[in-house]
């Protein structure tokens, strides 16, 4: 027989849906997105050479303004490599949610039954020498002239993820970090403290669901103007 809940009882699974919904995109969204702006500055601090690039770029678009805008970004293809680079070489989120193969399949010769629980390493194939030159180099310049995007149709680039359960987040995390990134190295110069040079920078990882600085990351931000 079947049984109607009370308007109590669906009012009450309804927002517990709604929290548990709540939740999970708060979580998918914010570790993941601030990990990104912590790794793409750090690497800027490391590589003076990127950060003054990047200054010029923003300083250029953004013409005297005393903010970078929305409006601005599209002008910025520097900056856009900038965050490509980062996501290539600190994945976020290094493995991907799990996939389950629905059915028998023979893949570069090794045999998956039905039911196997796969997890794709996003992160080796974003190091991996045989697809990328210099694969442990920062260089945000391999995005220049380049069509290789993070949309999940680049296997070897998959940040995000891709196919029906790719990341939902990727515009807003784009747009977030890009006004982020382009706000921070427009307004202030940032450098290590006791004038250290970037190159004594740590960028050891610490490896979990996502990626992190081991040592949390300390600045000192000049104001450029
Ligand atoms: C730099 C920032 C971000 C990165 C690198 C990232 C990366 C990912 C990855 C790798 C997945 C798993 C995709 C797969 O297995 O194919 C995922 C899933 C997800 N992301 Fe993001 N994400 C970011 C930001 C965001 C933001 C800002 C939101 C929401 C506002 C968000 C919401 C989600 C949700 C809800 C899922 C689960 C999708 C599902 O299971 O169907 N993410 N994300």
């Amino acid at each position: 027989m079947d049984t109607l809940l009370s308007a109590a009882d669906s009012t009450r699974i309804l927002k517990t849906t709604k929290d548990i919904l709540n939740v999970d995109i708060f979580a998918a969204g914010t570790d993941t997105t601030s990990t990104n702006i912590e790794w793409a500055i750090s690497e800027l601090v490391k590589h003076p050479r990127v950060m003054k690039k990047l200054q010029q770029e923003v300083t250029e678009v953004a013409n005297g303004r005393s903010m970078v805008s929305e409006d601005d970004l599209d002008k910025m293809k520097y900056l856009k490599a900038v965050i490509k680079e980062t996501l290539r070489f600190h994945i976020p989120l290094p493995l991907l949610v799990q996939r389950e193969s629905m059915q028998d399949v023979e893949i570069m010769g090794y045999n998956i039954a039905a039911g196997t629980r796969v997890v794709i390493n996003a992160w080796a194939l974003g190091r991996d020498p045989s697809l990328w030159k210099e694969s442990e180099e920062f260089r945000p310049e391999r995005f220049l002239n380049s069509s290789k995007d993070y949309k999940g149709f680049d296997y070897e680039f998959i940040p995000f993820g891709a196919g029906r359960r790719g990341c939902p987040g990727i515009q807003f995390a784009i747009a977030v970090n890009e006004i982020a990134i382009a706000n921070l190295v427009y307004k202030y110069d940032l450098g290590l403290p006791q004038g250290k040079g970037g190159e004594e920078l740590d960028m050891s990882e610490v490896t979990g669901l996502t990626t992190h600085r081991k040592f949390p990351l300390h600045l000192v931000a000049t104001p450029r103007f």
